[in-house]
């Protein structure tokens, strides 16, 4: 087996007297996509926001490529190679759809990271961000601000910005909430092909089935915290300890009541 891309060695977090992130050791592979699941606070967003930096650990260590990121901010991390799907406020509201793509084109291009010297010069930036919006099907959007897009059309954008930075690590969580039934396949689809390249690690938080069916290589439970199942969807399934903890209702039930 190769080197996991990322790890996380006992990373814990505790809130008070709640741990919400407890001991979790796990390694993520190269053209993996492993689905985070679990019933409501059983700590995903949580190990999610550990990884990327959003709060500190009470303990544990995130490695990337072997190295311990863990001292690092989150726009370190976020230049080490741990690519979350953008929180809309970090965009920027005013500009149109085609220059916040192309501002993390620039930035990851390293002509300068001064993101007020717009770059209508650079055409081939503006090709570039111009073909990651014809993958999301944004292409005819590009000219509208951010704050006029429709809420799945702000989804898309979180996903055109993350391939924009072309991370190590892919984080995407619930990616097609709140999308129309015709929008989340283009959004299904990009996830897909990522994981193609087969050099990225993908993970993701998701409640829906469907979704995990089709494209979890591996899925990971997580229970008060804890990591209480790691394998094959099929394997993980069926466990015995899935079934106990979820008092034989199974994955299914649990991803049920979400
Ligand atoms: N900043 C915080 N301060 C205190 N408690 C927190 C904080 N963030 C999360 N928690 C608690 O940690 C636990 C895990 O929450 P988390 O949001 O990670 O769960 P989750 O698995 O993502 O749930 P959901 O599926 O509902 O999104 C919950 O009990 C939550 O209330």
């Amino acid at each position: 087996m190769p080197d996991p891309i990322l790890s996380t060695t006992n990373l814990t977090v505790r809130f008070g007297g709640h741990v919400a992130v407890d001991h979790v050791t796990c390694a993520f592979n190269a053209g993996e996509l492993t689905a985070i699941v679990g019933p409501n606070g059983a700590g995903k967003t949580t190990y999610f926001n550990l990884i990327s930096g959003q709060i500190p650990a009470s303990g544990g260590t995130v490695q990337l490529h072997g190295k311990d990121i863990s001292g690092l901010s989150v726009s370190a991390r976020t230049k080490a190679g741990i690519g979350r799907a953008f929180q809309l406020t970090n965009l920027f509201p005013d500009l149109s759809v085609l220059e916040n793509v192309r501002l993390v084109v620039q930035a990851k291009a390293e002509r300068g990271f001064n993101l007020w010297s717009m770059v209508s010069h650079h055409t081939d930036l503006t090709e570039q961000a111009e073909n990651i919006l014809q993958q999301v099907r944004l292409l005819d959007e590009r000219n509208q601000t951010v704050s006029e897009l429709s809420h799945g059309n702000q989804r898309k954008l979180e996903v055109a910005l993350l391939i924009a930075l072309e991370p190590a690590v892919y984080m995407f969580d619930e990616p097609t909430a709140g999308m129309s039934v015709d929008e989340a396949p283009i959004v299904l689809d990009l996830i897909a092909q990522l994981k193609a390249q087969g050099d990225r690690a993908i993970l993701l938080v998701e409640h829906k089935m469907d979704v995990i069916r089709t494209l979890a290589d591996r899925i990971i439970v997580l229970h008060n915290g804890a990591l209480a199942a790691d394998g094959a969807p099929a394997e993980v399934m069926a466990s015995d300890v899935v079934q106990e903890a979820y008092m034989g209702r199974g994955l299914e039930g649990i991803l049920a009541d979400v």
